[in-house]
């Protein structure tokens, strides 16, 4: 009955399918909050697989701190606004979306359910949610995209050492329907990682990641080894031709011409970098410090999002990941001037407790929480929300003194 009323929200429509499902007996499949969602990851994973997951580069103090930001600003709701009909929607890159919400980029997914990225990209497509595809996945770019239909999605390059290899991964996506590329310019070296260290886990020595690597036609004339055949060689090509750290701004308009779709550079937090990118031709930004995985002390996401808004103006846009984690994070983030937010680990803990199903309740409940969350801050769109609506406080509240 609640399902069909048109008139219900989103959130609303949630809040009801649960809370009846509850009268006849049957809780929730999964946990709705997130951290008791990481804990169920935690006890259905292989220590080094969830230590990989969860954990960040040096003493996390940059994870922390992006979820620290978060806390630091609180909402000013306004009150008697009519927020009868609310339209959580936007526009990005000329795609309308029903939630400002993507996939961030997550490589390696096979460590976390046998499904890996196609159970994420099945539940991308259900609810219309842009998965953006990892250049590190373990499924092909050919493969998710069948999985995805016409579903939209977006493809992140991990910038290689030869052009060739970055124009072939290029025409690949085209091909297979990607949307748009999403350069990760903070990955040029892996970070000093504790957690993985001490597990001396690296999912690529394990053969996991490489997918679209070892089918590519240029990397394999270029290992000159089939690596079937001698895996040991192909990885010493892949370790070699993965990144490139010598890379300058000067690189990016070689990268432009290799490929018709738009470009968005990931991992910018200065202001100067956001202007340079704009001014060199990218579609948009995605103010983000890798989830705390790379440069540890580096500056928590959230507190360089107003500063490069205000520097990248109206000339392009603005994306923002790093400790998205309810709807309250999505309404602070698109107040400080973002187009949208890409969710990162939340989906993965959703895809190692249940897979596809998983990350669909992950993302239906957040869909949900942000309609809710809009409609009490007594905003009918995001059009509506500003600067205006938040407040910092001077130090978090919640902080503990270790
Ligand atoms: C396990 C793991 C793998 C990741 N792999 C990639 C990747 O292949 N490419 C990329 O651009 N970012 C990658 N990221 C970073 C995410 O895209 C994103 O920036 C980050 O997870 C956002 O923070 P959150 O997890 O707090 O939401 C990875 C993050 C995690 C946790
Ligand atoms: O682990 C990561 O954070 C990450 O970005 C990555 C880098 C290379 C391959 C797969 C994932």
């Amino acid at each position: 009955m609640t399902e069909s009323n048109p008139l219900l929200s989103p959130g609303i429509k949630r809040q009801f399918q649960i809370y009846e499902a509850g009268l006849q007996g049957r809780a929730p499949a999964h946990p709705i909050s997130v951290d008791e969602l990481a804990r169920r990851a935690e006890e259905v994973l292989a220590p080094e697989a969830f230590g990989y997951l969860a954990g960040g580069a040096g003493a996390e103090e940059t994870m922390r701190s992006n979820r620290e930001a978060f806390r630091r600003r609180r909402i000013v709701p306004r009150m008697l606004r009519d927020v009868s009909r609310r339209d959580t929607g936007v526009e990005v890159l000329g795609m309308r979306l029903p939630a400002p919400l993507m996939l961030a980029p997550i490589g390696v997914q096979s460590i976390l359910h046998e499904q890996a990225e196609l159970a994420v990209a099945r539940a991308a497509a259900a609810l219309g949610v842009p998965m953006i595809l990892s250049t590190a996945s373990s499924r092909t770019i050919e493969e998710v995209a069948a999985a995805m239909g016409d579903a939209p999605r977006w493809f992140q390059l991990y910038w290689p050492r030869s052009d060739e290899l970055a124009a072939s991964f290029l025409r690949r996506a085209e091909a297979a329907g990607y949307r748009a590329v999403v350069v990760t310019l903070d990955t040029y070296l892996l970070s000093w990682r504790e957690r993985d260290l001490q597990h001396a886990y690296l999912p690529f020595l394990r053969g996991e990641g490489v997918a679209n690597y070892y089918s590519d036609p240029v990397f394999r004339a270029e290992a000159g080894v089939d690596p079937v055949r001698e895996p040991g060689r192909a990885f010493e090509h892949f370790a070699h031709v993965f990144s490139d750290p010598s890379r300058t701004w000067a690189d990016l308009a070689r990268l432009r011409e290799a490929t018709r779709l738009p470009i968005l550079l990931k991992g910018v937090l200065h202001p100067d970098d956001a202007r340079r990118a704009v001014d060199q031709g990218a579609a948009g930004v995605v103010v983000s410090n890798h989830g705390g995985r790379q440069l540890d002390g580096a500056v928590a996401a959230l507190d360089a999002l107003p500063g490069v808004v205000d520097a990248v103006g109206d000339r392009a846009a603005v994306l923002f990941d790093g400790g998205i984690r309810r709807g309250a994070d999505v309404l602070k983030a698109m107040a400080l001037g973002a187009r949208c937010v890409l969710l990162g680990r939340p989906y993965c803990y959703g895809l190692a407790v249940g897979g596809e199903q998983g990350v669909r309740d992950v993302l239906a409940n957040l869909e949900a929480d942000i309609d809710l969350t809009l409609g009490l801050s007594g905003c009918a769109s995001f059009a509506e929300l500003g600067r205006g609506h938040l407040v910092e406080s001077r130090s978090d509240p919640s902080a503990t003194v270790p």
